[in-house]
């Protein structure tokens, strides 16, 4: 289950890429506590609790079929025989859309519900606009249709395509680097390398995340944009260009220990089921 410190770099994350009443991190947990007290950094984390497990089979799963179907080479077979980084990055770059496919909805939820920053419902104020993830579900529908859904889909797409395959040539680079040809990396190489590569992904990863997450609250309090690169352009001319810049000093420290512990996982599955 996902930690505290976890829940709430992804809320102020979110909170920093979408509004402006935040001067930084410390700003923005202060705020948060004050009003919505600790219960409101776990907001909107049932959904991804759910779908992590499904988005990262997806993720992992089709990286290791497609690795297999370029190569021709099982998973043991491939330390002897090594992918092109163009096979690792081509298979990272296909899980990378395909998870993006499948995350789409339940990231969307999360965002919503990650922005509401109305205390816990007290008797006599005003209810927030989302009950929980599946009134907020059942609003959308409602209100955007099926395709409010996948509001910013395509955003989460582009971030994720290039980015994944990064991810996945980071991890081997830095695997074959400190390890003997033929040889399986140590748990402690999978960990610093699993992590780097979460670190450098999310890096690269963060000018498209803000805009993701800035599409996926139009219509509500933000404005509405006429696409991808009308969120990009808009966004700059009002903020400057530091704005694809926010959120990325939470979104890469969250990352190192959360990937270093997937990918250790990871080659545990492939080592225990081989
Ligand atoms: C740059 N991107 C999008 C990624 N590296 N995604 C995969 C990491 C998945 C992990 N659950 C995380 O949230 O870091």
């Amino acid at each position: 289950m996902p930690s505290l410190p976890t829940c709430s770099a992804l809320l102020i994350q979110v909170r920093l890429q979408t509004q402006t009443a935040y001067r930084g991190i410390v700003d923005c947990v202060v705020k948060t506590y004050r009003h919505e007290s600790l219960l409101g950094f776990f907001k909107g984390m049932s959904f991804p609790i759910v779908s992590i497990a499904v988005v990262n089979s997806v993720l992992f799963g089709v990286y290791s079929n497609t690795l297999l179907a370029l190569t021709a080479t099982s998973h043991q077979e491939r330390r002897a025989q090594p992918p092109s980084y163009t096979q690792v990055f081509i298979a990272g770059c296909t899980g990378g859309f395909l998870q993006a496919c499948c995350l789409a909805p339940f990231d969307l939820v999360k965002v919503r519900l990650q922005n509401q920053t109305e205390p816990r419902a007290q008797l006599g104020s005003p209810p927030p606009r989302y009950r929980g993830p599946v009134h907020c579900v059942a609003s959308i529908f409602r209100e955007e249709g099926p395709r409010g859904l996948f509001r910013g889909a395509w955003a989460l797409m582009l971030r994720d395509t290039p980015t994944l395959g990064l991810y996945f040539v980071t991890y081997e680079w830095l695997c074959r680097q400190s390890t003997p040809d033929g040889q399986n990396p140590s748990s402690a190489t999978v960990l610093v390398a699993g992590g780097f590569a979460g670190t450098t992904s999310w890096m690269t990863a963060t000018p498209l995340d803000v805009i993701k997450s800035r599409m996926q609250m139009a219509g509500l309090k933000q404005r509405e944009y006429r696409g991808v690169l009308d969120c990009m352009v808009s966004s700059a001319r009002q903020e400057g260009l530091g704005v694809f810049f926010r959120g990325l000093t939470i979104n890469s420290a969250r990352a190192f220990p959360v990937n270093a512990v997937t990918f250790l996982s990871y080659e545990y599955l492939l080592h225990s089921w081989a």
